[in-house]
């Protein structure tokens, strides 16, 4: 009883925060997993993405609704249509694929330079940081460019898609990013 009270209380007192959150990366970098994982909580077996998958995940007092995109190189151009309204961008990484880490740079910096894309702020998620060749988070940042880059505000949290760790990092400083911003 005490606790529905004080979740009710708690729900009028902060009423969650509801932020649309585009979650773009090259194909295999693992987004879909991480979308589920944090969703779930579980580790889900994927498929290559051909047109999207939008879940909300509530965290703490926010309410993200994640757009997971596909990635393969002939479906990018789709990306374009889930631009409205994005108030944050995940990109997604995975760091043990070094060959294609300028691939995903340049699709990074092209994103960024789309005058329809108008996000605050890019949270990086340097994925797949269990396997023995991952790049690290400062070999990451400084492969996709970011150092030279002040707008918009981004971050690279290293993370493990199919154990979770380091998502939940992740969504804490978007949410405080976001929340400053407005
Ligand atoms: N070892 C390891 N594998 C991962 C991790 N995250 C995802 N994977 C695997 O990477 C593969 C691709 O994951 P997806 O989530 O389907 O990738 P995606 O970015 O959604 O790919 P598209 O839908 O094609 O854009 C799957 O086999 C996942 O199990 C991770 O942190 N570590
Ligand atoms: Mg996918």
């Amino acid at each position: 009883m005490g606790q529905v009270v004080a979740k009710l209380l708690s729900s009028i007192l902060w009423p969650s925060k509801q932020l649309a959150i585009l979650m773009l990366g090259l194909d295999n970098a693992g987004k879909t997993t991480l979308l589920y994982k944090l969703k779930l909580g579980e580790k889900v077996i994927t498929v290559p993405t051909i047109g999207f998958n939008v879940e909300s995940i509530q965290y703490r007092n926010v309410n993200f609704t994640v757009w997971d995109v596909g990635g393969q190189d002939k479906i990018r151009p789709l990306w374009k249509y889930y631009f409205d309204n994005a108030q944050g961008l995940i990109f997604v990484v995975d760091s043990n694929d070094r060959e294609r880490l300028l691939e995903a740079r340049d699709e990074l910096q092209r994103l960024l330079a789309e005058p329809d894309l108008r996000v605050a702020k890019v949270l990086v998620f340097a994925n797949k940081q269990d396997l023995p060749y991952a790049a690290n988070v400062a070999e990451v940042t400084n492969k996709l460019g970011l150092l030279a880059m002040r707008e918009p505000q981004w971050f690279v949290q290293g993370c493990c898609g199919t154990t979770g760790e380091g998502l939940h990092e992740g969504l804490e400083w978007l949410a405080a990013a976001l929340r400053d911003a407005s």
